[in-house]
């Protein structure tokens, strides 16, 4: 079965309107290049001026975060999946570990936003990881489990079919620590199995990117896993250069 391979830049909160309207150019340029479908999600302020600056290229545009409320109401300081619709967005993050962990996302909640998501028409990216002491305690698989059990408890297996999934392992974002290819498989072989016990037809074609300290030089090896279907950037995505060779590695 054959499933798109996709390259997600996840910029935080870095950056500023100049550099962001820079780099989303300089991304554009390059994009026809890479075989890998590609996705930009800067932060809130800057999307608009993203969503413009990319114009006519392939590269998508995705949010970090939405709203676990449905389109519009009195929740100060939260942006609907809906608005981010609205802008020009395809696709938004939802659970990364650093929402779970600074922000206390339970994996309600997340479960909550990724089918308000859906809702508004957007393909959500949903990240699962466990942390290093989890990693010793042998609780990766369960963690991972519980995670995405979530999301199909609340809304159904048929709700992965057009998602993303994401395993970041919390010790290798940022770190410099990259998971090992064997590490990565690992993982991104067990998540697929969790859904084949559901559907095996949608497991088949859910793309799962890997996460957590990708860079142009390790990235032709994770990629080169059966099951890892491209990745999720952050550090290098910041970077024109280096998101578009990790974008090649992936073609
Ligand atoms: O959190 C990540 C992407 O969402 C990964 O970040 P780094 O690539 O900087 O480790």
């Amino acid at each position: 079965m054959t499933r798109p391979t996709i390259v997600a830049g996840n910029w935080k909160m870095h950056g500023n309107l100049g550099m962001a309207e820079n780099l989303a150019e300089a991304i554009a340029a390059g994009a026809s290049e890479s075989k890998a479908k590609l996705i930009v999600c800067p932060p809130y302020p800057y999307l608009d001026a993203v969503v413009r600056a990319l114009g006519d290229s392939d590269v998508h545009v995705g949010g970090q975060n939405l709203a676990d409320q449905p389109d519009s109401g009195a929740f100060t300081g939260e942006v609907s999946g809906t608005m981010l619709r609205d802008i020009g967005c395809w696709h938004v993050i939802v659970g990364h570990s650093e929402r779970r962990s600074l922000y206390g996302e339970s994996n309600e909640q997340v479960a909550t936003k990724f089918g308000l998501a859906r809702d508004a028409g957007l393909v959500p990216i949903l990240c699962v990881g466990e942390t290093l002491e989890e990693r010793e305690q042998g609780q990766m698989e369960s963690v991972l489990k519980a995670q995405l059990e979530a999301v199909v408890r609340m809304h159904g297996v048929d709700a992965l079919q057009d998602a993303i999934v994401a395993y970041e392992p919390v010790w290798a974002i940022g770190t410099g620590k990259t998971a090992s290819p064997d590490q990565a498989q690992a993982a991104h072989a067990f998540l697929r199995q969790q859904v084949a016990a559901h559907n095996a037809t949608i497991a088949g074609v859910l793309p799962i990117l890997y996460g957590g300290s990708v860079k142009p030089g390790n990235a032709p090896e994770l990629f080169a896993q059966p099951d890892v279907d491209g990745g999720l950037i952050g550090g290098a995505s910041l970077k024109s250069e280096d998101f578009l060779a990790i974008a090649a590695a992936a073609s």
